[in-house]
């Protein structure tokens, strides 16, 4: 009803609801150096970025997202023509998933740029997905591939180290084939429809988006959840770009599947009798749907199981994961 320009938003609730539905709320930050740098991303990716790590959040709880608050506190020496381009990223992230940026905050900044969204969105009443409905004999799944973020992020990294701290152009990945991974690093994209599907549907049981890495939000279900989430090694996809890259490298892709995190796809469980149709449905609306393992009772816990002849010598066949993935203060 009122947007930018007063004190607060006046929101309505959404003409959908006829009183049935909740507000979800979130907020996520990004500080130069920390999540992003000159050599990573552009300012255009960093905009986007923000904003999809906050929709991811909403997705993650069966929702939809409405409307956002931006808050940017930018070092002075960031010309405006900067923060432009911050904001035409995230008003293409905005326009994307059909959300409203209805204000924020402006500050400067003694050293990085900070922005920080606050989204608002909605589910219907009782219907959000949590982290701790996951039961025994449930399915885990995957609504995107995992590892390739923090691939990419591996080759802008050491492709800025060699030339110096400049901006990576994308022609530039793209000549090293490793577009598709710069691509998941800069540009997320967040589940909703995925979830919306899912959940509507289907009876999810948990959902969790992945921000630090698979293993470390297995064990957050885990945790919330009571019970052991098994994953299968032979069961994770594995993109063709981020195995090839893998290669060239001498990195075992399953430490950025495992560990990398900023893939902003959603790990969740669900009863396993809907698994199958859960799937073709999925694939009906062109939307990757990956099962990739099964809770077990016990725990709290993480386990990767590897197919017997895919355990390499002395590899036990199931492994417990570490509750390890990207930590800001270590
Ligand atoms: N400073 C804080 N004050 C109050 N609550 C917080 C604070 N930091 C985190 N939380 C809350 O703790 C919970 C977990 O936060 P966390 O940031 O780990 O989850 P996330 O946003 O899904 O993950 P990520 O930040 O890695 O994307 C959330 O409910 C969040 O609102
Ligand atoms: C320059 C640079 N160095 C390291 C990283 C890796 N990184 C930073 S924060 C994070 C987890 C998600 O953040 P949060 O937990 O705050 O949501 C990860 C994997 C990066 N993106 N850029
Ligand atoms: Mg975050
Ligand atoms: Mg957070
Ligand atoms: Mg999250």
């Amino acid at each position: 009803m009122l947007g930018i320009g007063d004190d607060a938003a006046v929101v309505e609730a959404p003409p959908d609801a006829g009183g049935a539905l909740q507000w979800l709320l979130a907020v996520d930050t990004m500080v130069e150096t920390v999540h992003f740098n000159d050599a990573t991303m552009s300012e255009a990716d960093v905009g986007w970025k923000a904003l999809a790590a906050n929709i991811s959040d909403i997705a993650a709880m069966g929702g939809v997202p409405r409307h956002a608050l931006v808050s940017v506190s930018a070092p002075r020496a960031w010309e405006p023509a900067r923060i432009g381009r911050l904001y035409d990223g995230l008003y293409a992230c905005a326009e994307h998933y059909g959300v409203a940026i209805v204000g924020g905050d402006t500050t400067s900044s003694p050293a990085q740029m900070v922005v920080a969204v606050t989204v608002v969105g909605t589910v219907e009443a009782g219907a959000a997905v949590s982290r701790a409905g996951a039961r025994p004999g449930d399915a885990v799944f995957l609504t995107g591939p995992v590892g390739m973020s923090g691939a990419g992020l591996h080759w802008l990294l050491a492709a800025s180290s060699a030339s110096g701290e400049q901006p990576v152009p994308h022609r530039e990945a793209q000549a090293a084939g490793t577009a598709a991974l710069v691509a998941a690093h800069r540009r997320p994209a967040p589940s909703v429809r995925a979830a919306r599907l899912l959940a509507a549907r289907y009876r999810v049981t948990s959902l969790n988006d992945v921000s630090d890495g698979l293993a470390s939000e297995a064990w957050e279900i885990a945790e919330a959840s009571g019970g052991t989430l098994a994953l299968q090694r032979g069961m994770l996809p594995v993109s063709g770009s981020m195995a090839a890259y893998g290669r060239r490298c001498g990195i075992d892709p399953l430490e950025w599947m495992l560990y990398g995190g900023e893939d902003y796809v959603l790990l969740g469980t669900m009863d396993p009798a809907d698994a199958a149709s859960a799937k073709e449905a999925m694939t009906a609306e062109g939307l990757p749907f990956y099962v990739i393992g099964t809770v077990e009772a016990g725990g709290p816990g993480v386990l990767l199981q590897r197919d017997p002849q895919e355990a390499k010598a002395g590899r036990p066949v199931r492994e417990p994961l570490e509750k390890r993935g990207y930590n800001h203060f270590k």
